[in-house]
């Protein structure tokens, strides 16, 4: 077996950028073509052992985040493969927290959906709570927080429900310095267990402390991954140069960089690994057909096609229907042949004196 905890192999993700919910709604019915594309991920792969701590960095839309979340199930990637052994818990600045519940009511939803019992929950909810620090906040509305207690609460539920794997996306950097230690102080804690932890951030001083190797991720892909240093030095100095270019080139420099995000060709780019495939292993038979399944044989599409469309909208037509002649108390089959039947209220609600309930249904239901 592989020696990995987390696998990403040519992972991408392209969202649609819709201008309107009727763009959105044409769309889903396959009746506009022209919709914009967005790379935010354009082939990433990498791997993570199990005990390692990987800093995660790159400028701002770089696709840090879409990484993370998609190694924590959040959201599917629209091609490639990715393999996690463990359960996950991931800390972003509010990520997960449901707005309209408590932070207690957040604590239990959120360890119900790690697997916890309530009597666990029950037992560990003190300690979440104590940890969080947010006061008498705690049975307010998450609406009313403020990021950093959003931070507090999320960073708290997480360590608590002791994942395999934790990811940190951003969320040191929000909170005071009293709160900042004693996340590192669990962080490290984390690691001598030899637990696997993402650490997604812009500290480089905070991704220096803690990381074990880092990938930089540049513009939707992967620049370099390797010893943190080594990485971190090179990312600076990525950053120092474009610090110094004059307005108008960094504003080139980033269109260009959004074209190339927008023109990416995902059928291209799969011919490329097909390609690259084939060259490091000659003997290998099928080499497409395998490039094809792992593009998008472990991925859920999120776009299904027309005819998958039609069938489930005729099922949900169906199942309203079906809806309607139980509420009318008619039988389907007297249905089938007084389609009017249940479009026609007053047969149901006014039931003459003379009549019972049986002599109102359908001849099937009698
Ligand atoms: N739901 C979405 N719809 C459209 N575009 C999106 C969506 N989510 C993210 N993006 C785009 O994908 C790109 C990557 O976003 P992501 O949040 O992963 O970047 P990031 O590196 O984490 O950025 P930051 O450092 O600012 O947090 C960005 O350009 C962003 O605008």
């Amino acid at each position: 077996m592989a020696n990995y905890k987390i696998k990403v192999q040519d992972v991408t993700k392209e969202y649609d950028l819709f201008k309107t919910q009727s763009d959105k709604l044409k769309s889903f019915f396959a009746l506009s073509e022209n919709v914009p594309k967005f790379w935010a991920l354009m082939g990433v792969s990498f791997e993570v052992k199990s005990g390692e701590t990987l800093g995660i960095i790159g400028v701002n839309g770089s696709g840090k985040s879409t990484i993370s979340s998609i190694i924590s199930g959040i959201i599917p990637q629209t091609t490639g493969y990715v393999d996690v052994r463990g359960d996950t818990s991931i800390v972003a600045i509010g990520a997960g927290l449901k707005k309209n519940l408590t932070g207690r009511e957040n604590i239990r939803l959120k360890s119900l959906m790690q697997g916890l019992t309530n009597k666990q929950i029950d037992d560990m909810m003190d300690d979440i709570v104590n940890f969080a620090d947010i006061g008498d906040f705690v049975d307010q509305p998450v609406k009313s927080y403020s990021t950093g207690m959003r931070s507090r609460l999320g960073f708290s539920i997480a360590v608590h429900v002791n994942p395999d794997i934790l990811i940190i996306d951003e969320a040191l950097s929000v909170g005071d310095d009293t709160f900042y230690q004693k996340c590192l102080d669990y962080i490290q804690k984390f690691k001598t267990e030899n637990k696997t932890i993402i650490f997604v951030s812009h500290n480089l001083h905070q991704i220096r402390l803690l990381c074990d190797k880092v990938a930089w991720i540049n513009y939707g892909v992967l620049r370099d991954i390797g010893p943190t240093k080594q990485v971190t030095d090179e990312y600076q100095h990525f950053t120092n140069w474009f610090k110094s270019l004059s307005r108008p080139n960094k504003k080139k420099f980033q269109h260009d960089k959004r074209k190339i995000r927008e023109n990416f060709d995902i059928h291209a780019y799969q011919r490329k690994i097909a390609r690259q495939t084939q060259k490091e292993h000659p003997k290998e038979h099928r080499v497409r057909a395998k490039v094809r399944k792992l593009f998008y044989g472990s991925v859920i599409s999120e776009k299904m096609s027309l005819s998958n469309k039609l069938l489930a909208v005729f099922l949900m037509i169906l199942i309203l229907v079906f809806c309607f002649v139980n509420l009318s108390g008619y039988s389907f089959s007297y249905f089938l042949n007084n389609p009017t039947s249940v479009s026609h209220p007053s047969k149901i609600l006014k039931v003459p004196n003379n009549q019972t309930h049986s002599d109102r249904v359908g001849p099937g239901r009698k």
